[in-house]
């Protein structure tokens, strides 16, 4: 459907994609994770042929983008939901985009339904919220009823109740069979749509897997008056309170083991099942650009 080949771009001395292999299957949701400026937007531009790869391939059923014969009905996406002229009405924004692909001009008012967009669709997108133009953008996106969806960060700005009915539109969509593919920073958003994960991290592929799969894994929980030692000398130890740490892929025995040579005092040791966020975490520590310190103890008073 969707396929990636040692997909690369790079801007000057930036590498925003690098090596990027990956095959995007109907009937699903692809969540597409990575820390800020890892790569997301980049590798849906150039899936999209708004930019060319430096080297490597983005072929969609079989072809670039640019060769798709109705592109808007064949993929329908998503990536900045304020590029709508501010001017015009959300309804006549759709009906220029229907025009532009034959696309019969009876689908503008299904979207703007599906959307909830019908009350607003008269006034001027310039005065919608963020929200508002995320629907928009949203319904620009399923109006050719296209077979794949990609949508770049779409929960950015709803409401609770926008972030649940998105959830549910997706989800729907992939169990009408389409291929769908949603970037976001955030794994608690992932959590809860995606059936499938591909995480990147500074350009590159760090993991492609089953949500099931990423769940997996041994790690441990360790309680302890002045742990400060344990965490400088477990890589993957993060504090998880005043005096906890949680520690991803190590088994308990190891780490009390350690604690004795160490000569620190503990007085929890537990195995613990990582969460999604935990995984996540550990997954793109090294190639988070834009971070807060995610390694001192939390509430600051882990440190004798
Ligand atoms: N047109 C461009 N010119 C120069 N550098 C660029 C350009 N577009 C992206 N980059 C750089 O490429 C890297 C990847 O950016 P990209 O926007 O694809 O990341 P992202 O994962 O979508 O991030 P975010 O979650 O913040 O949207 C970043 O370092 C970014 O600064």
């Amino acid at each position: 459907m969707i396929r990636l080949r040692r997909l690369t771009k790079r801007y000057g001395g930036t590498t925003a994609v690098d090596g990027l292999d990956l095959e995007l299957h109907p009937g699903a949701v692809t969540g597409f994770l990575g820390p800020n400026g890892a790569g997301k937007s980049t590798t849906m531009r150039l899936i999209l042929g708004l930019d060319t790869p430096t080297s490597g391939s983005a072929l969609v059923k079989g072809v670039p983008y640019a060769r798709l014969k109705q592109p808007l009905r064949t993929v329908g996406a998503l990536l900045d939901a304020t590029a709508v002229h501010p001017g015009r009405s959300g309804r006549d924004h759709l009906r220029a985009m229907a025009l532009s692909q034959r696309i019969p001009l009876r689908r503008v008012e299904e979207v703007l339904e599906t959307t909830g967009m019908t009350q607003a669709a008269r006034r001027r997108a310039g005065t919608y919220s963020l929200g508002m133009s995320q629907r928009l953008g949203i319904a620009g996106a399923l109006l050719g009823d296209p077979e794949i969806l990609m949508l770049d960060e779409p929960v950015n700005g709803l409401d609770p109740d926008g972030v649940r009915w998105i959830r549910t539109l997706l989800r729907s969509l992939a169990a009408q069979g389409r291929t769908v593919f949603v970037s976001s920073h955030l794994m608690s958003e992932m959590e809860q749509t995606a059936d499938r994960l591909v995480v990147v991290g500074r350009g590159r592929l760090l993991a492609d897997a089953a949500m099931a799969e990423l769940r997996t894994g041994t790690g441990t929980a360790v309680r302890g008056p002045a742990l400060q030692p344990l965490a400088d000398a477990l890589d993957g130890a993060r504090w998880a309170g005043p005096q906890e740490l949680r520690v991803a892929d190590r088994r308990p025995e190891a780490v009390g083991e350690l604690a004795h040579e160490l000569g620190v005092v503990l007085h929890g040791l537990a195995a613990v099942e990582p969460s999604l966020e935990e995984s996540y975490l550990s997954l793109t520590e090294e190639s988070v650009e834009y971070a807060a310190d995610r390694t001192g103890p939390a509430h600051g008073g882990g440190t004798p």
